[in-house]
């Protein structure tokens, strides 16, 4: 696991956007695993712009959805599909038509979590997958003490995940969903790159427990430990309890300048 600590979120924004810009440009119908919350979205403002720049074509740019609430219509504003046509696919100029995310208004929604993971992998695998952290450690919405080998699924949130989503629904935590389809942990693990986004210092004890604290179900996002090529960016006040904050900078200030993240 490799952990880069940047100034700010607008810099983590930057620098990952520059991963996926890389990654495109080698292979252009890459498929981007995108995360919902606010963290990610200087992610997509700089991909956006490097787009627009003509940095970077994303026209063939695959976008696959991570979680989704369960019960909202698909064209409420908070659905996660809703939330990425808006944030990601509309700046972006991408299609619909190369979007794949799992069904929240499904009457089987065992059947569509398992549509979901299946589309995944015939559409070839999830080539970078960018992630947020809960305040519990969530990963998607992997709850503490998720299976580390868990396939999507539907999942029950926890009271702080409903009172922490609340502020998109109005600062009115009836109106966030019980449910969930999330990717699994097992999912998400095999994703080719996994790039965690962490700001904040409301963050920092989540952080600490992923890169230093012992692979654990009870925080999900140590399940990053166990992937070849993983990355987790954080800000000065998300890295603010890693004890070993002064070596992760050291070596990323040193590493071969070619390598990227
Ligand atoms: N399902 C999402 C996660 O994918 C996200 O990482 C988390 C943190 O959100 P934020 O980045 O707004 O703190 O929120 C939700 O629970």
């Amino acid at each position: 696991m490799e952990v880069v600590i940047v100034p700010d979120a607008a810099a983590g924004g930057e620098l990952i956007a520059e991963a996926m810009a890389d990654l495109l440009r080698r292979k252009p119908d890459a498929l981007l695993g995108v995360a919902t919350g606010s963290t990610p979205l200087p992610v997509y403002e700089a991909l956006t712009a490097k787009a627009r720049a003509g940095a970077v074509d994303v026209s063939r740019a695959r976008i696959a959805q991570l979680d989704e609430y369960v019960g909202l219509p698909a064209e409420h504003p908070e659905s996660y599909r809703s939330v990425l046509r808006r944030e990601v696919l509309e700046p972006l100029g991408v299609g619909m038509d190369q979007f794949t995310g799992p069904d929240g208004t499904a009457e089987d929604v065992q059947g569509a979590c398992e549509a979901y993971d299946k589309a995944l992998t015939d559409a070839g695998g999830v080539d970078l997958q960018l992630l947020g952290i809960g305040t519990d450690g969530h990963i998607g919405f992997n709850e503490p003490c998720s299976s580390l080998a868990s396939r999507t699924r539907i999942k029950t949130l926890t009271e702080q995940t409903r009172i922490d989503n609340a502020r998109f629904f109005g600062g009115d935590i009836e109106q966030v969903p019980h449910h969930v389809i999330t990717q699994g942990i097992g999912t998400i693990l095999e994703a080719r790159h996994l790039v965690l986004l962490a700001t904040g210092e409301g963050k920092a004890d989540a952080v600490a427990a992923t890169v230093e604290g012992p692979v654990a179900a009870v925080c999900p996002a140590s399940a990053l430990q166990l992937h070849p090529h993983a990355t987790v960016v954080v800000d000065e006040a998300a890295a603010s309890k890693l004890k070993l904050a002064d070596y992760f900078r050291h070596t990323y200030a040193n590493k071969p300048e070619w390598q990227g993240i």
